[in-house]
């Protein structure tokens, strides 16, 4: 190693320790604030390593999401500027053993390049002078993963397919999966490696059976942590669910002593492609967006007043006697208040395929959203959204998925042991 490789490798450990000292301290879900969490990140990696002011690019590469822990990372960590899904199926033949290999490897790998780390003595090089830039790879199983291994018997009732939705556009080859990894970091060279490593250490076990690419703002673009904007411009993120919500755990994570004990300090990944109908969208006067969504375009403040943060007033009524916040606004649908507490912590990416022969942008948001049962989260908001949402007119989903996402991998296992040897 050459001294500036060490300097660097040094500057990324320090860093890195003293993030995993923040974190251990705040819980690792007290991390997670949106993209505001992201500038939270940056704020506390970025902190001089060797004395004095560390250059910006190298704040962003020094920041490190540890991959051990009671949740896998990529929940709770803040958004990140770039994203890779991918699913996978298990090749025919392959069951039980080779997904138990298949896991060790997956883990192994995603453990180095998350700290950071080539990956063997063929590493392609891709991530080489870059840190870790936040880097998080997420595993999840998806519904047939079980069939394929012989492990029905351990297959959570919560991975009972999502019903179908009457606005619905689903493609099946851009849907499900054996098996789902999500990728994500702050700079985009480091997250296609990770997602190439991902791919060759499939080796036979397992083939893409499709992969979809995503962002969001990137770390520092802002003067101040915001929350992020999607591709429609709107304010997106605000009413998650926080970390610091005495209910956050219950509602996010699996609790222990469930019927699937494998699955203690897990989640429930719901994936949508949903592409948004940009053209028709950006034709709509301001104040109609606005009603569409109930919420103000420019700071994301409910149309019933105040600030970003202000709870709407769903109940005020305006001088024409009709509720301020529309019947049919997106935000007044999906508020966990209309939906018996059916809540979800949202992390998306957005996603930009190109643009077709029709002139009109394959855009929109790759919608993931986590939850401790699909049940209460997900599919009772999505019911009452594909009934009376405002925004449907200008979005259409196009792809599904749905995985068991176990919880984080203790000292020496590696992501999935319980399921696949508990
Ligand atoms: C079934 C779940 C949801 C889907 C699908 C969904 C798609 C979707 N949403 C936006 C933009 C916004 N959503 C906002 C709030 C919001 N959305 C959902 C759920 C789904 N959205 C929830 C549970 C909430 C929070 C409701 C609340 O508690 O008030 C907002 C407002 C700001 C915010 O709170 O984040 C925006 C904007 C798009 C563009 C979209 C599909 C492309
Ligand atoms: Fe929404």
């Amino acid at each position: 190693m050459s001294d500036k490789q060490d300097d660097q490798q040094d500057m990324v450990e320090i860093s890195r320790r003293r993030l995993l000292g923040t974190a251990g301290a705040a819980g690792a879900a007290g991390l997670v604030l949106g993209a505001a969490g992201g500038a939270a990140t940056y704020a506390a990696a970025g902190e001089p390593s060797g004395g004095g002011d560390a250059p910006a690019l190298a704040t962003v590469g020094a920041g490190t999401v540890p991959f051990r822990g009671a949740h896998q990372a990529g929940i709770t960590t803040p958004l990140q500027a770039r994203g890779h899904v991918v699913a996978f199926d298990l090749a025919p033949g392959a069951g039980r053993k080779e997904a138990v290999a298949l896991m060790r490897r997956w883990s192994a790998a995603a453990e180095l390049l998350m700290a950071g780390r080539p990956v063997g003595d063929g590493d392609s090089g891709v991530a080489r002078d870059a840190g870790p830039c936040s880097l998080t790879v997420t595993f999840g199983f998806g519904a047939s993963f079980f069939d394929r291994t012989g492990l029905v018997a351990r297959r959570p009732a919560q991975l009972e397919p999502l019903p179908a939705f009457s606005a619905d556009r689903l493609d099946a080859r851009r849907s499900n999966g054996d098996l789902w990894v999500q990728i994500g970091a702050d700079d985009a060279l480091v997250a296609f490696h990770a997602l190439r490593v991902i791919q060759k250490e499939a080796g036979a076990a397992a083939k893409v059976r499709w992969q979809m690419n995503g962002f969001n703002r990137s770390p520092g673009a802002t003067a101040r942590p915001m929350t992020a904007r999607n591709l429609m411009g709107q304010v997106d993120g605000t009413n998650n669910p926080k970390p610091t919500d005495p209910d956050f755990d219950r509602r996010i994570f699996v609790a222990a002593g469930g019927d699937q004990p494998w699955m203690t300090g897990g989640s429930y990944a719901v994936v949508r492609r949903i592409r948004m109908l940009l053209d028709d969208w950006e034709k709509l006067p301001l104040e109609k967006q606005e009603r569409v969504i109930g919420r103000r375009k420019s700071d994301g403040a409910p149309l019933t007043g105040g600030t970003e943060t202000t709870k709407p007033d769903l109940d005020k009524l305006g001088s024409d006697g009709k509720p301020v916040i529309p019947v049919d606004a997106h935000a007044r649908i999906s508020a966990p208040e209309q939906n018996g507490g059916a809540a979800m912590l949202r992390r998306p990416f957005s996603f930009h395929d190109g643009i077709g022969p029709d002139g009109t942008p394959d855009a929109g948001l790759l919608f993931i959203c986590w939850q401790a049962d699909p049940l209460r989260g997900f599919v009772p908001v999505q019911r009452k959204l594909d009934r009376g949402d405002a925004l449907s007119a200008f979005i259409r989903h196009e792809a599904s998925g749905l995985y068991a996402v176990p919880g984080g991998p203790a000292d020496g296992e590696y992501v999935g042991q319980r399921l696949l040897e508990g």
